[in-house]
């Protein structure tokens, strides 16, 4: 169960892993034989396996044997997805359904398909109901299996007339077994249809942001999923990005006639963009879509928003301009854009070879299209991508501006750490004078990955002219802080940053709301970076279709809090009381009350 877990859900939450390995809790204890061996009978016997071990496992979680204790809600939900409650609803519950059925599949079937009391035809109409059970990235991850011969006959008559079900056999496997161990990738697994792509709804029918997610969690090859949603060792600083943003609660203003046009409309760095919604830097785009960051840039254009630009981006940056510049759409009337491009912002990382930086800056500012340098910090190491690591790379894998390539070593196959090391680990405070010097005068420079007020303050005093809140979506540093606990951090104890730079902030933003709430707080705009890859799995609409969505969610969110302009958004309009406790009082760089410092070496103490 737990392989399967980590195959299914990488990043699966601790509840969901404690309901996972809790699921068949003591079920020795009641017997098939204790019901009648009908239907009816069966169905009784399951529920009440269910209830029973819901019931025992909250009670061994509760109990003063558990050191720290369990939080009451914890225990709650993990009694609740032992019971899977709302599978159809409960994407952990649905998790759960679809681990149970991939242990059955890859490790019961077929002792159980040979007992002499199964025929055929009930192992038929036992598959067909266990797939029906499965979610989309749930078969993804069965018709990847090595099952034997026999299996696979009756999987293919089980599924039989129902092609649509049937989805592609990537040319990898993902076994958890052979996903631990870099060093000796498994064989193709046998074909188990011949399908005409990957498993993918309609586009239209998606309509939120986690509509996107599990879309490519079904359809994404298992490398480029493990890239793209992976994060830091426990991911603990990819979920409370966005769980602080559920968090805080909203304080909607009632009967303020909310009939009129909405405008979202806005400037970043001096450009005007028709929508605070941006696409922050990502690397190797094509590794979702052969069209990679071109397809991402020509639907910024058609949105009239900014495009952040990776320096491990899958093309150079005159390919995606050009793609750009060639795309019919014009840019919409929001962004004030006048018919000219919607600027294009460059992202950088330091190259170890500061000549290399150098000549890129240069190309950059040629195309006469980029409206600013977005310097990254908060990764002059790549963080410990764990998922990353355990599928092994396609070595062919480039980054051009980069020149960076795609290996496996003896720590793994992350794409993140092995492309990431010509990335300068010696940039400092200083270097910003160096980086001025090689912008043309007047370009603007934001600095991406600040994560404290001390940083924000130092970054105000150094001269940038925006400071961007992130965390890698908490790639880099484990246990880092929620990037909107950091713009409240910045309200607290440097308001006066907000009056001098533009702040912008990304990491979790998933709804409407969170860009709401960012909006309040002091943000000027907004980043989206797995969520916009989510949308490329579709190429450029389905970008465009993603950043539309979330528009139109932030538009509702704001009618329904009785405004229609973002210059009326306000802190007021926010509870925040849930997180206040988690909000650092000073810049200052020390501890509030543990004043201890270490003794220099060789002392006693
Ligand atoms: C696949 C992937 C690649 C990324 N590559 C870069 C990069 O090259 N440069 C950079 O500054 N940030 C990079 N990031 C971080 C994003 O810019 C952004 O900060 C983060 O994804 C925001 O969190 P979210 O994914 O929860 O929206 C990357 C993120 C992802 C998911």
């Amino acid at each position: 169960m737990t392989r399967w877990l980590a195959a299914r859900s990488p990043e699966a939450s601790p509840t969901l892993q404690l309901a996972c390995r809790a699921q068949h809790f003591r079920r020795w204890e009641i017997p098939r034989s204790s019901y009648p061996m009908t239907r009816p009978g069966y169905l009784t016997w399951r529920a009440k396996l269910k209830s029973q071990a819901a019931a025992q496992v909250a009670e061994l979680l509760a109990s003063p044997a558990v050191d720290p204790p369990l939080a009451a809600y914890d225990i709650d939900r993990v009694a609740a997805l032992v019971r899977k409650e709302n599978l159809r609803d409960d994407d952990e519950t649905q998790v759960l359904e679809d681990v149970a059925c991939l242990v059955f599949l890859d490790d019961q079937f077929d002792a159980f398909e040979s007992k002499p009391e199964i025929d055929e035809d009930k192992i038929v109409a036992i598959l067909q109901k266990t797939w029906a059970k499965m979610s989309p990235a749930g078969h993804a991850l069965a018709l990847q299996m090595q099952l034997s011969d026999r299996a696979q006959t009756l999987i293919h008559k089980a599924l039989g007339g129902e092609s649509a079900l049937l989805g592609s056999v990537e040319s990898h496997t993902v076994m958890p077994e052979s996903s631990n161990r870099v060093a000796s990738p498994s064989p193709a697994p046998p074909p188990l249809s011949s399908p005409s792509g990957p498993v993918k709804p309609p586009l239209h029918t998606l309509i939120s942001s986690h509509d996107f997610a599990a879309a490519a969690a079904a359809a994404f090859p298992a490398k480029t999923y493990a890239f793209v949603s992976s994060a830091a060792t426990d991911c603990l600083t990819h979920r409370a990005n966005t769980t602080a943003y559920a968090a805080i609660g909203l304080r909607p203003r009632v009967l303020r006639d909310v009939s009129g046009p909405v405008s979202l409309g806005t400037s970043m760095l001096g450009r005007r963009v028709s929508s605070p919604i941006f696409c922050s830097p990502t690397s190797l785009g094509a590794l979702v879509h052969p069209d990679g960051e071109r397809a991402l840039g020509r639907a910024c254009q058609a949105l009239g928003i900014a495009q952040v630009v990776s320096t491990s981006a899958s093309f150079p940056l005159g390919d995606i301009v050009d793609a750009i510049r060639s795309s019919s759409t014009p840019a919409p009337a929001g962004s004030d854009s006048g018919g000219d491009m919607i600027p294009v912002f460059f992202q950088l990382y330091v190259d170890k070879d500061r000549a290399k930086s150098e000549r890129l800056l240069v190309a950059a500012a040629a195309f006469g299209c980029v409206g600013g340098v977005f310097l990254t910090v908060d990764a002059p190491v790549m963080g410990k991508r764990e998922a990353d690591e355990r599928v092994r790379a396609d070595e062919s894998v480039r980054a051009p501006m980069a020149g960076a390539r795609a290996g496996n070593d003896g720590g793994g196959g992350g794409l993140g750490r092995i492309m990431g090391q010509y990335v300068d680990a010696s940039v400092a405070w200083a270097d910003l004078a160096w980086l001025r010097r090689c912008l043309p005068p007047g370009t603007p420079l934001a600095l991406k990955g600040v994560q404290t007020a001390a940083d924000a303050v130092r970054a105000v005093d150094a001269g940038v002219d925006a400071i961007f809140v992130s965390n890698h979506g908490g790639r880099s540093l484990d246990t880092a802080p929620a990037t909107i606990l950091v713009l409240l951090e910045l309200q607290r104890c440097c308001p006066h940053v907000f009056d001098r730079v533009q702040v912008f902030v990304d990491g979790g933003v998933a709804r409407g709301t969170d860009v709401f709430k960012a909006l309040c707080l002091g943000a000027t705009a907004v980043g989206v970076g797995r969520g916009a890859l989510y949308g490329l799995n579709y190429g450029e609409e389905g970008v465009r279709r993603y950043i539309e969505i979330l528009n139109e969610e932030l538009e509702t969110t704001m009618r329904l809090c009785g405004v229609t302009s973002l210059d009326e958004l306000h802190p007021g309009l926010l509870n925040t009381r849930a997180v206040d406790h988690l909000v650092p009082e000073s810049a200052a760089d020390d501890h509030p009350y543990a004043k201890w410092r270490r003794k220099p070496q060789g002392s006693k103490l």
